[in-house]
């Protein structure tokens, strides 16, 4: 039975008989937020709670790096459409809709679904961020949010987007919370005009926070060679967007010069295979030509209206076998970098001493308990990537507190139910 009192708190807990990298190991959590011990057996402690996996597998709690938390509202709203069809036929006229209450429930959705699923941080854009930053702090989990720019080329809308900009990261700022990172996101190329991409850039230089943006998920290149006489990653460029703090989502259709100019820029690319696959966007991110020129690469779900769900393990093995089928070659991404793409690449973007098990790091850490679909345990990595779903998480701990242990997460029926009556009502109101 789970202790009502263990939810929530950064207090020293003892997490016992657990598989950690195919070994038996105890991990102590000293109440600080961090790992302070990994061995066979730990005896020295002064742990409040003693959590025993009975056998489970431990794992770096999953990071996902390109999402809109709180589009869950619209999963299954619209499926089975192009890209640009289903943004500006369905998504967009629907979130002109949307209100502060809705954005509040529907990022409470998501962070029940990740909690639900082993991801302790995610990367969002998305509009009126203060609200998921509301969701975020009273769930427990870990963000990094930017307001998501869209000024479609008009000098008017571009003052008014930079003032929210500044408003927003002002906002998530002056609430001190270290689970809770600003970042800035001009959305795309084509819905954001050279002075805003070159605002974003600056403003993210002098806040020294992340960029987050949409790069290259369909063929933009063709576009933006007629606008602009380039590529679209050296467009990016030339507007001072391409940079260590860069976060670029999808990047399916970069070609070599682009990857190598990712690479000398230190940029994260960041695959999201399923919503690609779903959108049919005609290409894999270019993973084996990205490992090898060195550039970082993360995973993410996208929204779950585009995926439908937030399942970083179904993203996770989707990742390693589309990107076996599409280049042709059952060694690419094997399951450690499938791992590491899903969890440390991602909290290194980030600037996050996460996603790895080992004293000194987040305490940011997920149980898989014992189920058909991880025995026998000749690799507990292999068995994570290519037989796991995100519901066989048992244990999710972000920041050295419980947020859901034995499968129960506090609060989770009211926020099903209360992002589905929000979710019908907003769909109400777009279609009126
Ligand atoms: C944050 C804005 O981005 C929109 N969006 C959601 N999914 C995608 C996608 O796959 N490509 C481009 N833009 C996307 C979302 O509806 C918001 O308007
Ligand atoms: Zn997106």
């Amino acid at each position: 039975m789970t202790e009502p009192d263990i939810f929530g708190k950064t207090v020293p807990i003892l997490i016992r008989n657990v598989t950690l990298n195919n070994k038996p190991a105890e991990i102590y959590l000293d109440g600080t937020g961090n790992i302070s011990a990994v061995a066979e057996k730990i005896t020295d402690h002064d742990a409040e709670f003693i959590i025993d996996g009975n056998g489970a597998t431990a794992l770096p709690g999953m990071v996902n790096m390109h999402t809109h938390s709180p589009m869950g509202l619209l999963r299954g709203y619209s499926d089975d459409m192009p890209l640009f069809e289903w943004l500006s036929t369905k998504i967009w006229p629907t979130e002109a809709h949307l209100t502060e209450n809705d954005i509040y429930w529907g990022a409470k959705l998501a962070c029940l679904e990740m909690i639900r699923t082993g991801t302790t941080t995610f990367n969002d854009m998305y509009f009126m961020m203060d609200n998921v930053a509301r969701a975020v702090d009273e769930a427990g989990i870990r963000a990094c949010l930017s307001y998501c720019m869209i000024d479609g080329g008009d000098h008017a809308k571009f003052e008014s987007e930079c003032s929210v900009m500044e408003k927003t990261v002002a906002a998530l700022k002056a609430r001190n919370n270290p689970r809770i990172m600003p970042g800035v996101s001009p959305h795309a190329i084509y819905t954001v005009s050279e002075e805003g991409l070159r605002w974003c850039a600056e403003f993210s230089r002098t806040e020294n926070i992340p960029l987050h943006i949409h790069v290259d998920e369909t063929d933009e290149n063709p576009d933006c060679i007629k606008a602009h006489g380039m590529r679209v990653v050296p467009w990016l460029d030339h507007c001072g967007v391409l940079s260590e703090r860069c976060i670029a989502a999808h990047c399916c259709w970069l070609d070599a010069d682009d990857i190598a100019l990712f690479a000398q820029r230190n940029v994260t690319a960041v695959h999201n295979p399923v919503s690609n696959m779903k959108l049919t966007v005609g290409r894999a991110l270019p993973y084996p030509e990205m490992k090898a020129a060195g550039v970082n690469v993360a995973l993410g779900t996208d929204g779950a209206s585009s995926n439908n769900d937030l399942d970083m393990f179904a993203e996770m093995k989707t990742a390693a076998i589309l990107q076996k089928f599409f280049w042709n070659d059952p060694t690419v991404m094997p399951a450690d970098e499938a791992l590491a793409v899903a969890s440390r690449n991602g909290a290194k973007a980030l600037g996050l001493n996460a996603g790895i098990i080992a004293p000194g790091y987040l305490a940011d850490i997920i149980l898989v308990g014992r189920n058909p679909a991880n025995v026998p345990a000749f690799n507990t990595t292999s068995n994570a990537v290519y037989a796991t779903s995100g519901l066989a998480v048992d244990t999710t701990i972000c920041n050295g507190a419980v947020l859901m242990h034995e499968g129960i997460i506090p609060g989770a029926e009211e926020i099903l139910k209360k992002s589905e009556e929000v979710a019908f009502d907003l769909v109400r109101r777009a279609t009126a």
